[in-house]
């Protein structure tokens, strides 16, 4: 039966959107006179990035329709990848914890070799390496043969590392508990931040930060690492707020911890001052960050760690108070708590800044103001996974959530601050800028 227009209709429009952006990139990659997009290299490519709103939404695009082309004229594949998913985070966190990549570096190794160095049997780390190769991350080469590729060498940062350590051990444990805490008595319509799922995998009354604190602080430099290593698009980042127009203002990173958030800020501004604030047990994490990657500060009066607990009164004077993925980490109450302290020490002409990945609707809703929708038949949302993964991984461990901006509105409206404007371009970080109502 020859199909009828409308029945590729579907088909039809994920070609184009496809063929459209592709020529986008090739058109970037041409002018810029780039290298070949390979996945043979193990150098990053500009592509990837360059700071040209079109191109961040031609790649948006090619990810979005790609995924939903597979999941319509390949479902089973679709489907089994998301069924047997869990072994890939498996195979990574082995590969991480091995440091695979860091032994590969350009050359490429026989298993006997890996094995060695690793001191693992042969046999099985070939079997979890060959999964992440059928993933693209890591090349076999030859029979038993590996070398890296541009995507394995990312675990050669040791923060990217310690965020696959933090979601595969910790917040997986967790996960693995979501079932039990929704129908469990005391858990299941249960907001507070110690009635998580976390809670019944490690059988404790403490948040997961308390935890890290008095039972594994092992686990809590990982994580501190991890914040660290998270691998934000620094350019992006730092463009999608004026921190130029800002002048010699002084930033207080709330809940910063390595100030991994700010010190990129403090490095392009010159003229601004930073106090980052985190739990006093984080300052000698926060003044090894410093030495390693940002030695210059070292000695600078510009740049000062202050131990803080953000759910009591805030004593810093500062003139923009920066929260980057905290909001997140807790429920309504404790976050309206944190925002509301910082409130109360802001005077006229302070601001507020919180950073967060904002949630968005598949469905098309415009009272999203400041969301852009992608066009059809993409999800409207473009197929934000990474966000609604955080939403879970947040439920998991803190019974708390990614929010959307409807909601973000709503909580800072409730803590005696407004929203005055809302920063955001093709990426996924979005900046609520407040100030007191
Ligand atoms: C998700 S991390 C974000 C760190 C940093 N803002 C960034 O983006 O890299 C959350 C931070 O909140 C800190 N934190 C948790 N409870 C806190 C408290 N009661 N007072 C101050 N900081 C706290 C943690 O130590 C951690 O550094």
């Amino acid at each position: 039966m020859v199909p009828s227009s409308n029945s590729v209709h579907t088909l039809e429009s994920l070609r184009s959107l496809i063929n459209e952006s592709l020529n986008t990139v090739e058109k970037s990659i041409l002018d810029h006179n780039d290298p070949e997009l390979s996945l043979d290299s193990c150098e990053s490519h500009p592509v990837h990035s360059r700071l040209q709103a079109d191109l961040e939404v031609a790649l948006k695009t090619i990810s979005s329709a790609t995924n939903m082309l597979r999941s319509l004229c390949d479902p089973n594949t679709y489907l089994n990848d998301t069924i047997y998913g869990y072994h890939d985070e498996t195979a990574l966190f082995i590969a991480c914890q091995a440091d695979i990549a860091n032994h590969l570096g350009k050359e490429e190794l026989s298993i006997q070799e890996l094995a060695q160095k690793t001191g693992l049997n042969e046999e099985k780390l070939a079997r979890y390496l060959r999964n992440l190769c059928n993933k693209q991350i890591f090349r076999e080469t030859a029979n038993n043969r590996f070398a890296n590729n541009f995507l394995s060498v990312t675990f050669q940062s040791e923060g990217k590392r310690a965020l696959v350590g933090h979601c595969a051990d910790e917040c997986r444990t967790s996960s693995s508990k979501a079932w039990e805490a929704l129908v469990h008595p005391d858990y299941k319509d249960a907001t507070e931040a110690n009635k998580a799922p976390f809670n019944l995998a490690y059988d404790t009354d403490l948040t997961v930060f308390e935890w890290v604190k008095s039972v594994r602080p092992d686990i809590g430099q990982r994580a501190n690492t991890a914040m660290a290593g998270k691998g934000l698009n620094l350019e992006q980042y730092l463009t999608l707020y004026p921190w130029h127009s800002e002048g010699t203002k002084t930033i207080i990173d709330v809940g910063g911890g390595v100030g991994a958030g700010t010190l990129p800020i403090m490095k392009e501004n010159p003229n601004l001052h930073l106090r980052v604030q985190d739990r006093p047990e984080s300052e000698p994490k926060f003044y090894e960050y410093l030495k390693n990657s940002y030695p210059e500060f070292e000695q600078s009066d510009r740049v000062k760690f202050v131990g803080h607990d953000f759910f009591t009164p805030q004593q810093e004077a500062g003139d923009i108070y920066f929260l980057r993925h905290v909001i997140h980490d807790w429920p309504d109450e404790e976050a309206r708590q944190i925002l509301s302290n910082c409130a109360a020490k802001m005077s006229l002409g302070n601001k507020l800044l919180i950073l967060e990945h904002m949630l968005a609707p598949t469905y098309r809703d415009t009272s999203q103001s400041s969301f852009e929708v992608a066009p059809q038949p993409l999800l409207a949302n473009w197929g934000q996974s990474v966000v609604s993964r955080l939403d879970l991984q947040m439920l998991a461990c803190l019974n708390a959530k990614e929010r959307t901006e409807t909601q973000y509105r709503a909580l800072v409206d409730s803590t005696g601050l407004k929203v005055v404007r809302v920063w955001r371009n093709a990426g996924l970080d979005t900046v609520l800028e407040c100030i007191k109502a």
